[in-house]
């Protein structure tokens, strides 16, 4: 068990899908946060091979980790070196061994296990999360549920996962078996550490496969959490290891010859490099990439819903969400109605410490990264855009805050196609509203756009939401709703956003590999 374990508080009921749990957290009692922000620090190695924490064996550069909320350093750690990474992968090996030889029912307990310590250590790991990513803690409550879900949920489907029989001439046949991979890789952003890994966990394992994983360098702190329930709950010594580092530790892991997968979520210009470095070994990748995604609210949608939508869509963690929806277009004649309502919600939102129970925002992940999100901004200023709410640094009342990386959620009106701020992805709570006129004008301009993640649309009208959508080039399209996540649906981008899913029965695709066997029953004919 980990000696970083804080103490746990009173559970209380839990609902199973994402958007439900997101209800009951906002309208659930304050509950007290697990640790006060500025006391984390974290004193344990990161690393986790051979089923425990470890210093890793080699490796140069040194990474500091941060608490977002006061701007201090909680973890210093060193970059796994090519030696470190290959004794991962020696342990994934190892496990891949006996783990792949069980029956799915035998890997689906496991699963189903670490489901269950996940969700009873949940004001655990969120608390970690929230300090870690400065997203405020009932939506790292949320994000911890989707985990345990996601684990649950491959459980379910790793007792059935099976090949076909198919009858051949003279009664011979010939059967296909679902197979593992081998040693599969992942590699996360910060914005849902905890989430990613159990998203490409889940699958991986319940296929029979073993994982290395590497989050980013800014949140190393909660995954480890998961490799060691992952041994609490029974899996082979080293089947979930993970190495800590940044991009070279990442090169090491791409370019191993023993690493039969990589599964990626990140930046686009990395998820270029990831393929790149995979194509030499021919190993297939999963690459969750970036969005610039569109909403779409016609004028004869629920005001209220769209509106609810449009701050989903843009302001969960900070804005810091890969299928966020920051472009909002919205139909001339409810624009004035509809930026009213949005500016003025906006400007309520709560932001603050991340751990306290009616934060709703908390601060960007890093100083550099608060500046790029500013400039954008002050660059989107200059091409004519109007901020009509927010989009300053942010100072909170409370001085153990004060060298936190907060800024004020920013709505952007008079916006143009051809504004950076329209056509880049931003990664912070910046908003972009654009009128439109008609269906036709509103899709050509939604898809004009290299990313194709995610896109929604409010709407009454059941015929044009339905075509909308389908005219979307976009891997996740929401209808009167936007930025749920349940697992049981496939979650990936077309275009420059990647390919291969997460998620649903769709994730298993990616995770395994079918073995045809042809079965003779007669004599064997020759034409020589
Ligand atoms: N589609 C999705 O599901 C999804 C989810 C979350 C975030 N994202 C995207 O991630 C981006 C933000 O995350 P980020 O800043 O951590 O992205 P990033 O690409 O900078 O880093 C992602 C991960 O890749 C590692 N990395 C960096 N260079 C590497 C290299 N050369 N080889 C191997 N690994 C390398 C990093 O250390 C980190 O762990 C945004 O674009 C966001 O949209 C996508
Ligand atoms: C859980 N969300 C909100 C759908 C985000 C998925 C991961 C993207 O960054």
């Amino acid at each position: 068990a980990s000696s970083a374990r804080l103490m746990v508080p009173n559970s209380r009921p839990l609902l199973h899908f994402g958007f439900q749990v997101l209800r009951s957290c906002l309208s659930s009692a304050a509950m007290s946060p697990v640790a006060s922000t500025g006391t984390f620090r974290q004193v344990l190695p990161l690393n986790y091979r051979s089923g425990t924490r470890v210093e890793p064996a080699d490796g140069r550069d040194k990474e500091e980790a941060y608490e977002p909320a006061t701007g201090r350093v909680i973890a210093t750690f060193t970059c796994s070196g090519e030696k470190e990474v290959d004794l991962a992968i020696q342990n994934a090996k190892t496990a891949f061994k006996i783990w792949s030889q069980k029956s799915g029912m035998e890997r689906s307990r496991i699963l189903l296990e670490a489901a269950r310590i996940i969700r009873e250590r949940k004001e655990e790991i969120a608390a970690m999360e929230s300090i870690n990513n400065g997203k405020s803690i009932f939506e790292a409550r949320v994000d911890i549920d989707i985990s345990w879900q996601c684990l649950e949920y491959y459980a379910g489907l790793a007792g059935s996962l099976a090949g076909q029989h198919v009858q051949l001439p003279g009664g011979s046949f010939g059967y296909t078996r679902r197979e593992p991979l081998g040693v599969c890789v992942g590699i996360g952003a910060w914005n849902y550490p905890f989430q990613i890994a159990c998203w490409k966990a889940g699958p991986a394992l319940a296929c029979g496969n073993a994982m290395v994983y590497k989050p980013s360098p800014f949140t190393p702190i909660t995954v480890v959490l998961l490799a060691e329930i992952f041994t609490e709950a029974g899996v082979p010594t080293g089947l979930f290891n993970v190495v800590q580092g940044g991009a070279a530790t990442g090169e090491f892991l791409c370019r191993h010859p023993d690493v039969a997968k990589v599964s990626f979520t990140g930046s686009v210009p990395t998820g270029s490099k990831i393929m790149e470095m995979a194509a030499k070994g021919i190993k297939p990748v999963t690459l969750e990439l970036g969005g610039k995604s569109p909403l779409i609210i016609f004028s004869d949608c629920v005001l209220e819903n769209a509106v609810n939508g449009a701050m989903m869509g843009n302001f969960l963690t900070q804005g810091e969400v890969c299928c966020n929806a920051t472009r909002v277009f919205v139909q001339r004649e409810i624009l004035d109605k509809f930026t009213e309502e949005v500016v003025k919600r906006t400007k309520k939102i709560k932001i603050g410490d991340p751990l306290l129970e009616d934060t709703r925002m908390g601060p960007l992940i890093n100083k550099p990264h608060l500046e790029k999100v500013l400039g954008f901004i002050q660059k989107g200023k200059e091409q004519g855009m109007k901020v009509l709410c927010g989009g300053e640094a942010y100072i909170p009342g409370d001085s153990k805050l004060k060298n936190g990386f907060y800024m004020s959620p920013c709505v952007l009106g008079n916006c143009k196609d051809d504004m950076t701020c329209v056509k880049e992805e931003i990664f912070g709570p910046v908003m972009s509203i654009l009128p439109f006129d008609t269906e036709e004008e509103v899709l050509e301009r939604a898809n004009n756009t290299i990313y194709g993640l995610a896109g929604g649309v409010f709407t009454r009208d059941i015929q044009r939401a339905h075509r909308v959508v389908a005219a979307l080039q976009a891997g996740m399209c929401f209808i009167n709703n936007y930025n749920i996540s349940p697992v049981e649906l496939p979650f990936g981008g077309y275009k420059r956003s990647g390919f291969g899913r997460e998620n649903g029965e769709a994730a298993i695709e990616y995770y395994s590999q079918l073995k045809t066997v042809c079965v003779e029953m007669g004599d064997v004919e020759s034409v020589f």
